[in-house]
Formats: C-alpha cells, sequence, structure tokens
C-alpha cells in the first residue's frame, strides 16, 4: 500500500470507525470467534489489526517469514477480519481434504459485488450453493471432460502453431516479450476453445481489448479497501472499488454480448461445436441464465488465461537461466519428435524430462502463491489441531510449502530431476503437499487445460527454436525477482531471441 493510500486508509477509517467501533465490540461478543483458541500470530494495533504486518508486494514472502517466527499455522487480524495462515503440508490437508466440506467457502470481496455478480460467479459462490454445483458439473462435463478436451484438441493445437509461426514470421533473431505473446496465445487457446474467435493478434506489440479489459478488472480487485476490512462500512464503498468495478465488470459482460450475437446469427446446425453452443444450450433448456453464460466466461477468462501465460514464462525464464536444462529438453523433444515440424499428441507422454521441466516451474512459481483464499462457511474445522470458527478466512501459503525445506532438496533450486521416477501428480496432496492447482471442492476446474497448455507450448517453442538472450544477457542476468497481485509477475518481463532450428 502506496503513502497517500495509508492515508486514504487512515481518514476513512476515523470517519467510520465509530460504527466499526461498535460493531466490533458487539461481534466480539456475540460470535463463537471470540471463544476460539487462535493460533499463535504478531500482536495488531486496535481496529487495524496486522494490515501493517502484510503490506507487500511480496505478500507470499512476507507471510513465510512471519510464519518463520510465528509458527505454521498463525492467525492475523485484518480489519475486523479473522485469517489464519497455513504454511504446512499437514495443515493444506487439513484444509483441502479433512475439513473440504466446511472450509471450501469463500469470504466475496466488496468489489465482486459489482453487479451483483458474486451471485452467479463460480468464483465467489459458496460451495454449497446449487448454481455452485451445476457450474462445476458444467465444467467437468461439457468444458474440461475427457470427450471435451479431445473434441478441441485441433483447435488448442492450432493455437501453438500460430504461435510457432508468428515467432517465425514477426520475431525470428529478434528479443521477443515472451510474457506479453504468451498471453496472447493464452487468450487465443481460450477463446478458440469457449467461442471458436481468435481475441488477440500475435503479431502485434497492442494488447488486445479483452486482455485490457481483464487487467482492469484484476486490478481493481488487487487494490486495498476498506469495504474489505470493515464490512460495517461497506455499503459506503468508499474506496470506490465496487462503482469502478461495475464499469470494468460491465465492459466485459458487453464483450461477451457482442460475441454471443454474432453466434446467434451464424447458423450452426445441430451440432455443438464448442463451449459456448454448449451454455446456450443449457441456457435454452432453462438451466441458466444469459448472464450466467457470462459471467462463465469471465471468470474462465480472469482465472486460466494470465495464470497459464505466467506459468509458461516462469519456466522459461529457469530455462534461460539454465542452459543445461534447455539442452537435455531440447535433446530429448530431438529423440523423441526427431525430423517432425511440430511434436503429436502422442508424442507427449515420451517427453518425462520435460513433463519435470513444467512440475518444477509449477513448484517454483506457482502463479496463484496463495492459492484462493478459502472461508469457514461453519463453526467445527480444525486446522493442526486449532478450531476455526465460522467465518474466519484461511489462506494456504502453497509457495511457502511447495519449498519447505523440511519436504524438498535444495528447494530454491531450479532441479527438474526431481520429479523424475515419482509418481508426484499435481491432483493429490501427497506427504509434500505438491498441489499447484488446489484439492476437494475448490480443485482448479482448468488443470487439465492449463497442464495440457504449458506442457504443448514448451514442447513445441523448443523444438522450433533455439532461444538465446539479448545482447551478450549472461544467464544469470535473468532476473527472477517476484511481485505479487492476484498472480506472480516477474519484475523484469524477459526476453529472448528465438532462431529457427528446421524448415
Ligand atoms: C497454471 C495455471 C493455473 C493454476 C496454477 C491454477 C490454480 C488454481 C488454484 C490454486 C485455484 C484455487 C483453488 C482453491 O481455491 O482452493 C484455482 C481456481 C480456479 N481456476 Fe485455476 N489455475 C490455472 C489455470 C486455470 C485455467 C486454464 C482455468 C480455466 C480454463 C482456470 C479456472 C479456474 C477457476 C474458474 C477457479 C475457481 C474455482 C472455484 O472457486 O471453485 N484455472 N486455480
Amino acid at each position: 500500500m502506496d503513502p497517500s493510500s495509508i492515508l486514504v486508509c487512515l481518514l476513512c477509517i476515523c470517519a467510520g470507525s465509530f460504527i466499526a467501533y461498535k460493531k466490533f465490540l458487539t461481534s466480539e461478543k456475540s460470535t463463537s470467534t471470540s471463544k476460539a483458541r487462535w493460533p499463535p500470530g504478531p500482536p495488531g494495533i486496535p481496529l487495524l489489526g496486522n494490515i501493517f504486518d502484510v503490506r507487500s508486494t511480496q505478500l507470499h514472502r512476507t507471510l513465510t517469514k512471519l510464519a518463520a517466527v510465528y509458527g505454521p499455522i498463525m492467525s492475523l487480524k485484518l480489519g475486523m477480519k479473522n485469517v489464519i495462515v497455513v504454511s504446512t503440508a499437514a495443515g493444506a490437508r487439513d484444509v483441502l481434504q479433512t475439513h473440504d466440506s466446511i472450509l471450501a467457502g469463500r469470504t466475496v470481496n466488496d468489489a465482486a459485488r459489482a453487479l451483483r455478480n458474486h451471485e452467479i460467479s463460480l468464483v465467489w459462490l459458496p460451495s454449497s450453493a446449487p448454481l455452485f454445483r451445476l457450474l462445476r458439473v458444467v465444467c467437468n462435463t461439457h468444458l474440461f471432460s475427457a470427450r471435451g478436451l479431445e473434441a478441441s484438441r485441433a483447435v488448442r493445437e492450432q493455437k501453438v502453431r500460430d504461435l510457432v509461426e508468428s515467432l517465425r514470421k514477426h520475431h525470428a533473431g529478434r528479443a521477443v516479450d515472451i510474457g506479453g505473446i504468451l498471453l496472447s496465445v493464452l487468450l487465443n487457446i481460450m477463446s478458440g476453445v469457449l467461442f471458436s474467435e481468435d481475441v488477440a493478434d500475435l503479431s502485434s506489440d497492442h494488447e488486445s481489448e479483452l486482455e485490457t479489459l481483464i487487467r482492469d478488472t484484476v486490478e481493481e480487485f488487487t487494490k486495498p479497501n476498506l469495504s474489505d476490512l470493515f464490512p460495517a462500512l461497506a455499503t459506503l464503498d468508499l474506496n470506490g472499488r465496487r462503482r469502478n468495478n461495475a464499469v470494468h465488470m460491465q465492459k466485459l459482460y458487453d464483450f461477451f454480448d457482442r460475441v454471443i450475437t454474432r453466434r446467434r446469427k451464424t447458423a450452426r446446425g445441430d451440432k455443438n461445436v464448442d463451449v459456448l453452443d454448449e451454455l446456450l444450450q443449457l441456457h435454452s433448456e432453462d438451466r441458466i441464465s444469459l448472464d450466467t453464460v457470462k459471467a462463465l466466461l469471465l471468470d474462465l477468462f480472469v482465472a486460466g488465461s494470465s495464470s497459464t501465460a505466467q506459468t509458461v514464462q516462469w519456466t522459461l525464464a529457469e530455462l534461460f537461466r539454465h542452459p543445461a536444462v534447455m539442452s537435455k529438453a531440447r535433446q530429448e523433444l530431438e529423440s523423441v519428435v526427431g525430423s517432425k515440424e511440430y511434436p503429436e499428441e502422442s508424442d507427449m507422454e515420451k517427453l518425462p524430462y520435460l513433463r519435470a521441466v513444467m512440475l518444477e516451474g509449477l513448484r517454483m512459481h506457482l502463479s496463484g502463491p496463495l492459492m484462493m483464499p478459502h472461508t469457514a462457511a461453519t463453526d467445527g474445522a480444525k486446522i493442526g489441531g486449532y478450531p476455526v470458527p465460522k467465518g474466519t478466512q484461511v489462506i494456504v501459503n502453497m509457495w511457502a510449502i511447495m519449498r519447505d525445506p523440511a519436504s524438498w532438496e535444495k528447494p530454491e533450486e531450479f532441479m527438474p530431476e526431481r520429479f523424475l521416477g515419482t509418481d508426484l501428480d499435481p491432483r493429490g496432496v501427497d506427504a509434500r503437499a505438491f498441489v499447484p492447482f488446489g484439492e476437494g471442492r475448490r480443485l482448479c476446474p482448468g488443470m487439465h487445460i492449463a497442464m495440457w497448455s504449458i506442457m504443448t507450448i514448451l514442447a513445441y517453442v523448443l523444438h522450433a527454436f533455439e532461444w538465446n538472450l539479448p545482447d551478450g544477457m549472461k544467464p544469470s542476468d535473468v532476473d527472477l525477482t517476484d511481485r505479487f497481485r492476484t498472480s506472480l509477475h516477474m519484475v523484469t518481463p524477459v526476453k529472448a531471441v528465438p532462431t529457427p532450428v528446421r524448415r
């Protein structure tokens, strides 16, 4: 939080403190939270609690340092909010497996209430809501089932080929902004699967319309909001986040409205070709509203595009820093794919080293280092033996867990070999809790498409190009400093020069 936001915060807090403090006193007395035995945590200041302990552009690291002092199950008070931060594999199992039915709730950010989006959004609905269950079924059966994924494979492969073609045509021999072009290709993979259109131009350095709209919406969420710290003040929307987000989200809804209008003007016969066809069919059967269709498209784009692009970018950056690992991965591709222009689907399972590279990239640079905060829907759950009262927010610091020296040898080193010959699988909380996509009711619904995208993009771009750093940069010059907003960004976006190796 910058100094001016802190000043605004303090002024607003003075104005609202009377209401908030009264509410604070009443709620402290009347809820089960007052009787709770909270885990240790840093002492807070009256009313504000620990908000100054967690102001950081690297919240995952700040929470890891605090956990080293106060313990792997730690409590914080953020304004009126009680928070438990979990930094061990055993604690993560309590949250994601043992007490998943209670702890799969969400605390709705006030900005997410714009346009009442939280009432129809998969991300914000409580896991007990019938609409939540329906949307998860829609995702699992129509969007990302084996059948659905097979149906969209040709479209997805074409988008990755477009990336290779664009790199050959427009970028060969020039330093490429890796993050920019990856986000464009991820947006096109998503839009290709969802509604068979391209939304980004790979040959242009300009941001696409959808990218701008998503960025504006996401940024509004990441700004500090008094309404979240002091829900009693939420109706006043003192920071204007809900108002601003209503504008951004309306623009996104209008974008999807135009896609739907185009679709309705195009006769497509009886056969459903893409996800939008499936969703519009569910709408015609009165199972979901048109707003829910748009909210789902919004959720999938916002949650799916940047997270996957960031992961590929981080993994490539690690490969640029570790040329020996990169050449081992390229040798494996050479021996499996040979002189074929593009790897085939059947080649992918013959690339264990590249898969290990992907998993190590996910371990070290998880795009959602703190996952998404969960909330206790009722009393009754326990984490590390501590009771978790209803309404408590639970943050799983997966970044810390996946770098815990108690579980991982040399955790700060990029060593894909650690995944070779193991059956570590991102789908289960094993002893080490390698869970980049979460587990249980809130498991990432895009996990399969994300892993396919990461693996396929890596295979295609490593097979088609030799990659060098620009202007005499050394591998050790690649800057891996991270910054956490809603996902883990590189402070210095990585650039590299692709040189085509065949054709
Ligand atoms: C490398 C890429 C990705 C990573 C690491 C990732 C990881 C995650 C994590 C950790 C969560 C939160 C789980 C929890 O709350 O316990 C999540 C939720 C979610 N992800 Fe992903 N994800 C990725 C890509 C995708 C893609 C490609 C899509 C869509 C196609 C997607 C859609 C979603 C949605 C809609 C949610 C919210 C689910 C809910 O609240 O029930 N994600 N993801």
